[in-house]
């Protein structure tokens, strides 16, 4: 509907001349943009800019512009600028496989000539494509990543496509072709691979290169774009539902007109099957419809290929007694199983193949059995048997027979193999970020959590609103899962938080199962451990790092304008009630900015946390003394506290430091160790009984002496000026001075209870005051 409204809305402006395009389009910008305001985590802005975009391209079709409209000031160009910035970056920062690299040198001879060619249109930009023909296994694929590899190393951008999902993940960073030419091709995209292009339907080339010529407005084909399209029209044409065979001829890349201008490279190799040349000669005569055939139209299996029939046992049986000659050998060596295998053209004959095998197979067998119900109960009698037979891809069938050792297929993916669109996976991941629900500008709320692999790789993920409650308890920091078939959408930029342009979007109906392994199973998570002094590092890095920090003191959560904040003295290095695992944003200056999937810790359980602990415990006396911190102005941050309710008293943390011991290590290294302050505003904190809780860190200021004994503990901060840019950055209206008010507030304190011996804090740009007489040492 709303799509039908714009395109009313651009024949009334177009056709009816009226009066006030911009007044007109204000009254009904609700309705024209309905569709994407409804889109998950969309603001009111991006969705007008969406709209904005939709009626850009409407109008463009009808021969208009925005601007004859007067509509296009409400346009944004720089967001659409950004995000064109971000895939060509992306696209550059694709990590390049040193084998494929070194493969170039490995080429035979026809792939060579194939390669030097290929990379002479690319090097010098001519407008040439091409297509690799060779039958299955003679190293078309190998030939595209090793291409992929050297463009790429020139900082040249390269795209690796494929028709479908599958082929797609056979390439170094593939996509489809549907969701990879989404994206901007500029000047600086050099070559395009498109992996089984015989699959693909002519049209879809011949629209892409309807689409490159438009992009780079150059008449050539393919926009004068390197393409290598290849494939092998031996294997799969492309499909046609209900289509005759002459359907699916008209419907491939031979039939384009595109093909005759295509410079063709034929592979006849056979590297896959290079130890038996009959059987590979044997396939590419089949291909090339040479090899003879009887009146029927069928070919002669040579027999040396072909397993002799007995009478007493059936072809199946004897094919499985070929192919698995021994079954209880299997049960105590599985690899030795997985070198043979069975292949059969119909699902039917493999469903009946594998419950021979596994009834075969030596011992004790387990049944499970699906439960299906219908929604409606008065239905269940008449389709439970109907659901039974069901088996959609990526679930169990109704009936699973399982042995041990018996193998399984395991549709067990890492994270980098997965692909968008292509279903029936499950993978292995560690939640290792998990945030509080926050509330996108439309009024939704959603979490997002980051999860790894045990090969490092991440992915963020998303729950919204209606699913919270049912997975409240299911995901939980540092636990692992086995998470199947999650939907995958793309990730606006605006809301990534890990290198990853894809995020999983996490259902009640997902199938999540918490694996018992011990917590932290997964070995390729490391902590990025960063001092408090080292943050300046990190402002511009995309990854994130982990600290681990005490909470000297806390002050009185307030309430403002529009949410609640608070301010927290934190050290490291000296002692720790919280630890932050956290993958944060680091803005200019020293401000850790926390997203949605920032997380707190109480009370970890790891090594690194011990000496500070330990600290805290044989100082909590002194630190209890420590002054109040009164928050003496904030800043403008919107709503994220649902209610009041929800805030933790985060003062009454010391007292979980309770059993940890002084180590002589850890004494010697909190002697010199502490070096910063962090003054934090917390704008969110979870109920008491949940496991992470929100900051985001305001004032970061340099710890230049302390002194301690054992009555007290006096920490003598130096002020900084760094903060001044963040702030005015922000659009927040604090001056540096206000900003260490609090600290200053505290010294205050600490001066009028001076005779009972607390703790001394100092701002060094406070009226009447001189750094100088405390400093030891200047961390900035
Ligand atoms: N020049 C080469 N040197 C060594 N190994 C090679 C070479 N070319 C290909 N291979 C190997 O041969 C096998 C088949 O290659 P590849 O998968 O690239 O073939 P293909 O033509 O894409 O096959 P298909 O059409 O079945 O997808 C792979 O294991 C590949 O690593």
């Amino acid at each position: 509907m709303p799509i039908s409204l714009r395109q009313l809305f651009c024949t009334i402006l177009v056709h009816c001349n009226a009066m006030n395009p911009k007044q007109l389009f204000l009254k009904f910008e609700d309705s024209l943009k309905e569709d994407f305001a409804k889109r998950e985590l969309m603001s009111d802005n991006e969705a007008r800019q969406c709209l904005l975009q939709a009626l850009k391209s409407e109008l463009e079709s009808m021969g208009r512009k925005l601007s004859d409209f007067g509509l296009h000031d409400l346009l944004h160009v720089s967001t659409e600028t950004t995000t064109v910035y971000k895939e060509i970056q992306d696209e550059k920062n694709i990590r390049i496989s040193e084998i494929d690299l070194q493969n170039s040198a490995n080429l035979n001879k026809e792939q060579l000539i194939a390669f030097n060619d290929i990379l002479e249109a690319v090097t010098f930009e001519k407008p040439m494509s091409f297509f690799i023909d060779g039958p299955g296994g003679t190293g078309k694929t190998f030939l595209y990543r090793s291409l992929l590899a050297v463009v790429r190393s020139q900082n040249l951008i390269a795209l690796a496509t494929a028709t479908s999902g599958v082929a797609a993940s056979i390439l170094p960073n593939g996509r489809t072709a549907h969701s990879r030419f989404k994206i901007p091709i500029d000047g600086e995209g050099r070559l395009s691979c498109n992996d089984e292009a015989s699959m693909a339907k002519r049209q879809s080339i011949e629209a892409l290169d309807i689409l490159l010529r438009d992009l780079t407005e150059k008449d050539y084909l393919f926009g004068g774009k390197v393409v290598v399209l290849g494939g092998d029209f031996r294997q799969v044409l492309p499909v046609i539902p209900k289509g005759t065979k002459d359907d699916c001829i008209d419907a491939s890349l031979v039939r384009s007109s595109i093909w005759s201008t295509l410079k063709k490279h034929t592979l006849k190799e056979n590297m896959r099957a290079k130890q038996d040349p009959a059987f590979s000669n044997f396939l590419l005569r089949i291909g090339n419809g040479i090899e003879p055939q009887n009146s029927k139209g069928e070919i002669s299996i040579p027999s040396s290929m072909v397993i002799q029939p007995v009478p007493e046992k059936t072809p199946i049986q004897q094919l499985m007694d070929f192919a698995f000659p021994d079954l209880s050998r299997y049960s105590t060596d599985a690899i030795s199983m997985t070198n043979s295998a069975i292949l059969s053209p119909r699902n039917d004959t493999v469903d009946e193949i594998n419950e021979e095998l596994i009834s075969k197979f030596p011992g004790e067998q387990h049944e499970y059995l699906s439960i299906d119900q219908t929604d409606n109960k008065a239905h269940q009698g008449l389709y439970i048997d109907f659901m039974h037979s069901v088996a959609p891809p990526g679930l169990p069938p109704h009936r699973l027979i399982l042995k041990e050792n018996c193998p399984m297929t395991s549709n067990m993916k890492m994270l980098k193999d997965i692909v968008p669109g292509v279903p029936n996976w499950t993978a292995e991941v560690m939640v290792i970020e998990k945030g509080l629900p926050r509330l996108a500008k439309n009024k939704r709320l959603y979490q997002k959590l980051v999860f790894i692999d045990s090969e490092g790789s991440k992915i963020q993920g998303t729950i919204f609103q209606q699913d919270m409650r049912f997975l409240k308890n299911t995901l939980k920091i540092y636990h692992t899962y086995r998470i199947s078939n999650a939907i995958i959408n793309d990730t606006p930029a605006q809301h990534q938080v890990i290198d990853n342009d894809h995020e999983w979007v996490l259902y009640a109906r997902t199938p999540i199962e918490e694996v018992a392994v011990k917590e932290l199973s997964i070995t390729a998570f490391k902590y990025n451990f960063v001092p408090l002094a080292d943050l300046t590092k990190y402002t511009k890095s995309r990854e994130g790092i982990d600290a681990i920090f005490a909470v000297l003191k806390v002050g009185a959560p307030k309430k403002t304008k529009e949410t609640w904040v608070q301010n927290i003295l934190i050290i490291d290095q000296g002692s720790n009630f919280i630890l932050i695992v956290t993958t944060t944003n680091l803005a200019a200056g020293v401000k850790l900015q926390t997203r949605g999937s920032t997380t707190f810790i109480f009370d970890p359980v790891l090594p690194e946390a011990n000496a500070l602990k330990t600290w805290c415990m044989i100082h909590s006396a002194a630190i209890n003394k420590l002054p109040a911190i009164e928050l003496q102005q904030v800043g403008l941050i919107k709503s994220l506290i649902p209610c009041r309710s929800q805030i933790i008293k985060i003062n009454r943390l010391p007292t979980i430091v309770s059993t940890a011991t002084l180590s002589e290590a850890a004494r010697g290294k909190l002697g010199k160790g502490i070096e910063y302050a962090v003054h934090l505003r917390a704008y969110k904190y979870a109920p008491t009984d949940s496991e992470f809780c929100l900051f985001s860190i305001d004032t970061f200021v340099p710890v230049t002496k302390i002194i301690e004994d054992t009555q007290e503990l006096h920490l003598v901060l130096q002020a900084t000026t760094a903060q001044k840019n963040h702030y005015n950055k922000e659009g927040e209206t604090k001056s540096p001075a206000t900003q260490l008010r609090a600290s200053y507030t505290a010294a205050q304190d600490a001066v009028a209870t001076k005779a009972s011996k607390t703790a001394i804090i100092e701002d060094a740009t406070a009226p009447g005051k001189n750094s100088n007489n405390h400093h030891t040492s200047n961390n900035q």
